[in-house]
């Protein structure tokens, strides 16, 4: 190959030749061809390789040798004059050059040429031979980590915000989404050689194992994401339980894998296992849409691009085939797509739920208020109900059953009330007491209930007394009671107490006139005695000189008014 530009990379890819062999020394009987996948080899054999490179222009170049694609177990290089000995099975610090491909820094001499050479071990998926000025590569890795970083980064960011999602509602399928995507960053952290270089530089025995526990994590996170974005209530997910068993023993069969048939074929196991795990998504997605999941449209359109891109590199990766697509760079475009889907069916979920819990909020709201309203009007109506039954109750406490007449209690009342309100020297009460005369032998001669009938007639010409200011009332048995509040401006009688006693004479004259046929007509008889009780005035004395007025009334022989002034 014929160097020439130092602003462009040259590759040999054309131009090297390879041979296999089963020891790291030539013993020159070894064949050499112009494509090594012709050549039959197992991970433990050695491929050798060499290729000639022509400086075309008259001044020496300082150059890197670059291998691509760090799969490559151990690595032994030679530019004629010095000799490297790197790989992944040896710490990072033993490469010539601190960059993720295997650079080895030589100079080409003007107008000569320069032979490297050397061998290779592991599985050595893919490779590509080139030669470039350091320079050249430098900017090259500039784009590359700025890529990466920027992938990294969005990445990173859509983890934590799956976390929180999590942590905020307490789904699992944030949780899922969260393992996934983490999971499948650090498989590219590790695959891009940024754990080796930045996490374990000289422990390159973590390096197998790192890939294998992210490889299976993807895998295992992928089938978690699936079921756990199908999962509602009540209801099993087509496909789940098998799956579920299937993902516990996976890295079980991992190990055996390992151990029996070697660490190549079972890190290559979840890759393969892949195209299963699209098939058996697509299953599930349709079965699930079927059964009217609203999620597994959403779902399948989500795993398009990661599906299709994980395709592609799959292929490309296993069955080294030469198409005109970047695989890192497609599949990261697979995946940040995929992922954004993601972030979209979240954050469409968390609107849901967040729509649902407000309407519930406002429906909790509505149905209180509309209680509060029921509740209250309950109580108003209760209320007033109450009010109705106090006041009836107070009516009847208030009466006298048989005549309807203001009763005892409601004369005391009265009395009281007049006395608690501060009575003026010119303010008293007049109080009369009238009972039937022989009363006794109405009842024994014309019975008892004729004796209620000439109550009610007596009870009818005092009812029409009863105002603000008096109080005409059965006071007990035959027996009833007036009294009024009257004033005498001159604390003598006064014309009130006079029509007192006028009104005292028009019922006693009412009551010599009542007719009431069941007794025969009999002409009633009664005896009143009545006094006037000022401010100053004991209210019981007051009482006891009507009484005594009333019994000087019956002694007198009966039908008589006396007042006791
Ligand atoms: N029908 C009826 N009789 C009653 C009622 N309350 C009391 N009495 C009667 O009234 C009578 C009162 O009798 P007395 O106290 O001896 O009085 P009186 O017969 O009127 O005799 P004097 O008052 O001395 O003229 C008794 O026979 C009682 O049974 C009532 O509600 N209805």
């Amino acid at each position: 190959a014929n160097f020439n530009d130092p602003q462009s990379m040259l590759s040999l890819d054309s131009d090297v030749v390879f041979a296999v062999s089963n020891s790291a020394e030539l013993t020159g009987d070894e064949q050499w061809f112009y494509s090594a996948d012709v050549i039959e080899r197992s991970p433990s054999q050695y491929l050798h390789f060499k290729v000639r490179v022509y400086n075309q222009l008259d001044t020496q170049v300082p150059v890197w040798f670059s291998i691509s694609f760090p799969a490559i177990k151990r690595l032994t290089v030679t530019d004629g004059t010095k000799r490297w000995v790197t790989g992944d099975s040896l710490p990072f610090s033993s490469r010539p050059v601190n960059a993720p491909n295997y650079h080895f820094p030589s100079i080409l001499p003007p107008s000569a040429y320069t032979e490297f050479s050397g061998t290779m071990t592991g599985e050595i998926l893919r490779y590509s031979f080139s030669v470039a000025t350091p320079e050249y590569y430098s900017n090259l890795y500039m784009k590359t980590l700025q890529r990466d970083m920027a992938f990294f980064g969005a990445m990173g960011l859509l983890t934590v915000l799956c976390t929180l999602g999590f942590i905020a509602s307490r789904n699992l399928v944030f949780l899922s989404f969260a393992s996934f995507i983490f999971t499948i960053t650090f498989w590219f952290f590790r695959v891009f050689g940024y754990a080796f270089e930045l996490l374990w530089p000289n422990t390159p025995s973590l390096n197998d194992i790192s890939y294998a526990v992210s490889i299976y994590s993807v895998l295992i996170t992928a089938f978690w994401v699936l079921f756990q974005t199908l999962a509602r209530d009540n209801h099993e997910v087509y496909g789940a339980k098998p799956v579920k068993r299937f993902c516990a023993i996976l890295p079980f069969m991992g190990i055996l894998l390992w151990q029996s048939v070697g660490l190549d074929s079972a890190l290559k196991l979840p890759v393969i296992l892949f195209f299963p795990y699209i098939l058996i998504a697509a299953l599930v997605i349709f079965v699930e849409h079927k059964r009217g999941s609203d999620r597994a449209k959403w779902l399948a359109a989500a795993m398009l691009p990661l599906t299709f891109s994980t395709l592609v590199l799959t292929v490309i990766a296993l069955f080294e085939v030469e198409v005109y697509l970047e695989p890192i760079a497609t599949f990261m475009t697979g995946l940040v797509m995929t992922c954004l889907f993601m972030v979209a069916l979240t954050a469409n979920y968390m609107v849901k739920v967040v729509q649902r819990e407000r309407d519930a909020q406002k429906e909790a709201a509505q149905l209180k208020s509309e209680q509060t309203f029921r509740l209250e009007a309950l109580v108003k109506e209760r209320t007033l109900a109450l009010e109705q039954t106090n006041s009836a109750l107070a009516v009847l406490a208030s009466k006298d059953s048989l005549t309807e007449l203001p009763n005892r209690r409601t004369l005391d009342l009265f009395v009281d009330d007049t006395f608690d309100k501060t009575i003026h020297d010119h303010e008293a009460l007049a109080i009369a007491l009238i009972d039937l005369d022989h009363f006794k032998s109405i009842n024994d001669t014309f019975g008892h209930n004729v004796g209620d009938e000439v109550l009610k007639g007596i009870a009818n010409i005092l009812a029409p007394l009863n105002n603000e200011d008096q109080v005409a009332a059965r006071y007990g048995g035959e027996e009833f009671a007036i009294a009024k509040r009257v004033t005498q401006p001159n604390g003598n009688q006064s014309s009130e107490a006079e029509e007192f006693a006028k009104q005292l004479e028009i019922v006693h004259c009412a009551i010599n006139q009542l007719a009431i046929a069941s007794i025969d007509d009999r002409k009633l008889g009664a005896c009143i005695g009545w006094t006037l009780c000022k401010g100053s005035d004991d209210i019981v004395e007051a009482f006891r000189r009507a009484d005594k007025a009333l019994y000087l009334a019956k002694d007198k022989g009966r039908n008589l008014i006396i007042p006791a002034l």
